[in-house]
């Protein structure tokens, strides 16, 4: 090394944002002989021509080069596999399932022998373990029947996305189809390495059904033109009979046992009503080949109300209930999980009890627990410490619980939002124990000023109630005595956050400017 060097080296001493800046210097400095930093191999004329010689790139270097991340990244990190914290990681072990998982098999064992299981409804609510426990059976069920070489298959469907029977048959029809495609290529793979041994030796027709390569020819040539027949459903346009029939002949294509799991099925019998369930439920009496079995999953207990008697009694054939989690048991789930997502030693004791309590109080929600634990963390990473404390979990209990407030908020109709302003408005001024009649005066003057329809005091009355069953406004019904009985509201969420969300909303934004006009109203009161 140079005295040059040291005099313009800074990384021996202080790493971060000037070392990286006066690094880059150095590599403009054309007297540099390229012997530091493994830079040797480039050589320094090819660094000037390339990257410093302009004043641009030069300040660009120095943009990327502030430590932004340098800091972030110095810390001991918390998590060693954050994404086993996420939803969309299947858990291999689902504690306090067993029981669940146990009577699924049993009853579907009955696709590894070939015949129709029953079909399943499965009901809990959220976060109790359904989606994972009926999604780790259906791998478990596929697996075992590759083992002992048994055509069963289960199709997975989530009806909160796909909604309406038109694309329930679609999905389920495309997937067949891409299945078949599969089957035959099998097929016409294994003729054609047939094809090769009999050009070797005439012998290898011996123990087959074809009497010459001729005859494999063809074979082939019928099913390539079979496999390149099929016609895959379009998402819309097809006339819904012929969107079932094509369904209908894709799964009946091979002889096999065919699980079709409906999640969130109350989602789609909520919009599109049950002809769907009707139509899969009676497929079996014409099937020839295959077998049909429904698995629906469902956190509406009710929503069999809504179906058709011989609909409901096919569909609930067998009833698996999953009961919420207690605070013991999501303290296991999340323990498991918490081993492989965090590195050794970065929780403190507490920290699990706490979330596990906090879902428990909820509703017994594991998909909570976990998000609390998650974002317990990343707050701890956030103030660069490499432990997780209890204070970081009630945090993250009040992010969380912001954020679906924020969320709710967010996309409530137009005329609830202006309800909801109201109220902030009236709690801003100083109003409380708010009640339906001041709601409803400051709420017209609202709608006025953005013109929009003003409802009845009657219909506003019910948008009051909805914000309650929300958890936004909390109102009761108190009586007066003999002015007879009222509604007082407050506001049940954080008010400046919430007044935020609302302004955000492009019709609400210039109400900020009524203030004063709201004042006046109250004064004249
Ligand atoms: N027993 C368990 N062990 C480990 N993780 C679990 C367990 N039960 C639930 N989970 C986890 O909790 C989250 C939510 O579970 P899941 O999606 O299965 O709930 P769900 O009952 O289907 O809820 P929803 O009705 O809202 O879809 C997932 O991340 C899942 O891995």
């Amino acid at each position: 090394m140079t005295d040059k060097d040291d005099e313009t080296d800074p990384e021996i001493d202080s790493p971060g944002i000037d070392s990286e800046s006066d690094a880059t210097r150095r590599f403009t400095d054309s007297t540099d002989t390229g012997d530091r930093d493994g830079t040797e191999s480039f050589g320094t004329s090819s660094l000037d021509d390339i990257v410093l010689d302009d004043v641009d790139s030069e300040e660009d270097a120095d943009e990327a080069s502030r430590g932004l991340f340098d800091d972030l990244l110095s810390g001991e990190p918390i998590f060693e596999k954050k994404e086993v914290l996420r939803p969309s990681y299947t858990p291999r072990k689902l504690p306090h399932r067993e029981d669940q998982i146990n009577n699924m098999a049993t009853i579907l064992v009955s696709a590894l022998r070939g015949d129709t299981p029953s079909n399943i409804l499965i009901y809990g609510k959220t976060g109790t373990g359904k989606t994972a426990s009926a999604k780790f059976v259906s791998e478990e069920l596929e697996a075992t029947s590759e083992k002992y070489a048994v055509a069963c298959e289960v199709e997975y469907i989530n009806c909160e996305v796909t909604d309406t029977q038109y694309r329930v048959l679609a999905q389920l029809a495309n997937k067949f189809i891409e299945k078949n495609r599969e089957h035959i290529t099998g097929r016409i793979d294994r003729l054609e390495s047939l094809r090769e041994d009999v050009r070797d030796s005439k012998s290898s027709l011996a123990e087959t059904d074809f009497e010459s390569i001729d005859e494999i020819e063809s074979t082939l040539e019928s099913l390539r033109d079979e496999r390149d027949g099929f016609e895959e459903v379009p998402m819309t346009g097809w006339p819904t009979d012929r969107v079932y029939s094509t369904f209908f002949e894709a799964v009946d294509y091979t002889e096999r046992v065919v699980v079709i799991m409906l999640d969130e099925i109350d989602k789609l019998v909520e919009k599109s009503g049950d002809d769907t369930l009707y139509n899969l439920s009676r497929m079996n009496s014409e099937l020839e080949n295959s077998k049909v079995s429904i698995m629906g999953i469902s956190n509406d207990l009710k929503f069999t109300d809504f179906l058709d008697p011989r609909v409901k009694s096919s569909l609930g054939e067998e009833e698996i209930v999953f009961p919420p989690y207690d605070a013991n048991q999501l303290r296991d789930i999340l323990q498991a999980r918490a081993e492989v997502a965090f590195e050794d030693d970065s929780l403190s004791e507490d920290v699990i009890p706490l979330c596990a309590a906090f879902a428990a109080q909820e509703h017994g929600d594991a998909r909570r627990a976990l998000d609390l634990l998650r974002t317990a963390g990343e707050l701890a990473e956030r103030d660069n410490t490499d432990r997780v404390e209890e204070d970081h979990v009630r945090q993250a209990q009040e992010k969380i619980e912001l954020d679906r407030v924020v969320e709710v908020v967010r996309t409530l109709p137009t005329q609830s939002k202006l309800v909801l302003f109201a109220i902030i408005l009236l709690e801003k001024n100083g109003v409380h124990n708010i009640n339906t009649g001041e709601v409803y005066n400051i709420y017209k003057s609202l709608c006025e000023e953005i013109d929009a329809d003003v409802l009845t005091q009657r219909r506003v009355t019910d948008l009051i109630s909805e914000l309650d069953m929300l958890g936004i406004v909390n109102a009761v019904v108190v009586s007066k005595g003999r002015y007879g009985r009222t509604k007082e509201i407050s506001l049940s969420v954080p008010i400046d956050e919430t007044e935020a969300v609302l302004l955000s909303d492009s019709r609400l934004g210039d109400i900020e400017d009524v203030q004063p006009f709201v004042q006046a109203r109250f004064d004249q009161q």
